[in-house]
């Protein structure tokens, strides 16, 4: 397995900024990556997301191996040329969609065998054959391990159970996973909200030496201040030199606050969902377009924000095209919301280099304040 090199470039307190090299680019940290669920980042071109700033985006497993299926994707040139993304791609196991999507599946010690929630065809996950669909099949350029989602909340038993099944399948997947030299492969942290668990969870994962580290099993309705402190347990345990990565995170505050606390990345779809149904995210808040008071409202959405979605429509023209279920709405406001979580990681990004993290974190703690539930 490779191990990407990770550069650290600039710090405050426990915030970093820095460069992760892959083969098909380099990803400036802290990142956001867009979700391109089933090969692609809902309602935008390629081109879009990349002018918006990402440098990396995510696929699903889940979503790609029972439609089109893994095989056909390899058939058909792997993810990259079939979804037209030339630069970096990380693509997750398909355990958690497997948890929150699939019907009827029977979890054993070595996999799960789901029912597909699109045509009810029977499917089955392993950590080797996670690996094959995400780095042989797919061409992902950074896969991650196979794990279990540890339901929130949970006893201590069954967090300790579900952390140590996440470590046996972190160690079947590096297994599976070889000496592939140009790509590599995440190990991911569990054991819920307990200190204890969190620690023996991130020195497993840190011994068994991937080439970066994700914080699992957050973003799973624990709430804002819950995902803090989660975070705060954890992170202590992590080596400086890999880049770690919390999975599923989140909405703007969640950003700011993880990144504070020593997080490199994050995926969510909050951006492109959020977007069709009318909720843009700017530099003062969320605002909720199909809002009776934009009705006549001149402005654009945010003038900080360097897209033409974001700057060139009036919120009155995307509050009409939401009240008259245009298709331009989720097309523009998802390119917008996409634009303005790039901006957003840039502005950190300029931030932590230049010694004035703290400062932008405070004004958007404020500024951000009734999103933090
Ligand atoms: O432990 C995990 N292991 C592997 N993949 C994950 C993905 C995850 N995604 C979320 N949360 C997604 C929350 N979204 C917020 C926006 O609306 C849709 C759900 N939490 C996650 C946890 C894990």
């Amino acid at each position: 397995m490779a191990t990407f090199p990770f550069e650290i470039k600039a710090t405050e307190g426990k915030a970093r900024a820095g460069v992760l090299k892959t083969p098909r680019g380099d990803i400036r940290t802290p990142a956001f990556m867009p979700v391109g669920t089933a090969g692609t980042v809902k309602a935008l071109y390629m081109d879009q997301v990349k002018d918006a700033g990402a440098d990396i985006i995510l696929g699903n497993t889940y979503h790609l191996m029972l439609r089109p299926g893994a095989e056909r994707v390899q058939r058909l040139g792997g993810l990259h040329a079939f979804a037209h993304w030339d630069g970096p791609m990380l693509t997750d196991s398909g355990g958690f969609q497997v948890w929150s999507l699939a019907q009827l599946r029977k979890m054993d010690p070595d996999g799960v065998t789901f029912q597909s929630h699109i045509d009810g065809s029977t499917h089955r996950l392993t950590p080797a054959r996670s690996i094959e669909i995400q780095a042989d099949l797919l061409g992902a350029d950074i896969s991650m391990q196979l794990d279990e989602c540890t339901d929130y909340p949970c006893s201590h038993e069954e967090a300790e159970r579900s952390l140590d099944l996440s470590l046996d399948w972190g160690q079947r997947s590096l297994e599976a996973f070889g000496d592939r030299d140009s790509q590599t492969l995440f190990g991911i942290i569990q054991g819920s909200n307990y200190a204890d668990l969190r620690e023996k969870s991130a020195k497993g994962v840190v011994s068994q030496g991937f080439g970066g580290i994700a914080l699992g099993g957050l973003a799973v309705g624990e709430g804002h201040e819950q995902m803090c402190a989660t975070i705060d347990l954890t992170v202590p345990h992590l080596p400086d030199h890999l880049p770690r990565y919390v999975m599923g995170v989140g909405k703007p505050i969640d950003l700011v606050e993880s990144v504070a606390r020593g997080i490199d990345m994050f995926d969510c779809v909050l951006p492109t969902r959020s977007g069709r149904h009318g909720q843009a995210w700017t530099w003062d808040g969320p605002v909720n377009v199909k809002n009776a008071k934009f009705a006549e409202d001149l402005s654009p959405l945010d003038e900080a924000v360097n897209c033409p979605a974001s700057q060139d429509y009036s919120r009155a023209y995307y509050h009409h095209l939401f009240k008259a279920g245009e298709y331009l709405g989720p097309m523009l406001l998802s390119w917008h919301n996409t634009a303005f979580f790039q901006a957003l990681m840039q502005e950190i990004r300029d931030s932590i280099a230049e010694g004035r993290f703290e400062a932008l974190r405070s004004r958007l703690q404020t500024a951000w304040a009734s999103t933090k539930s």
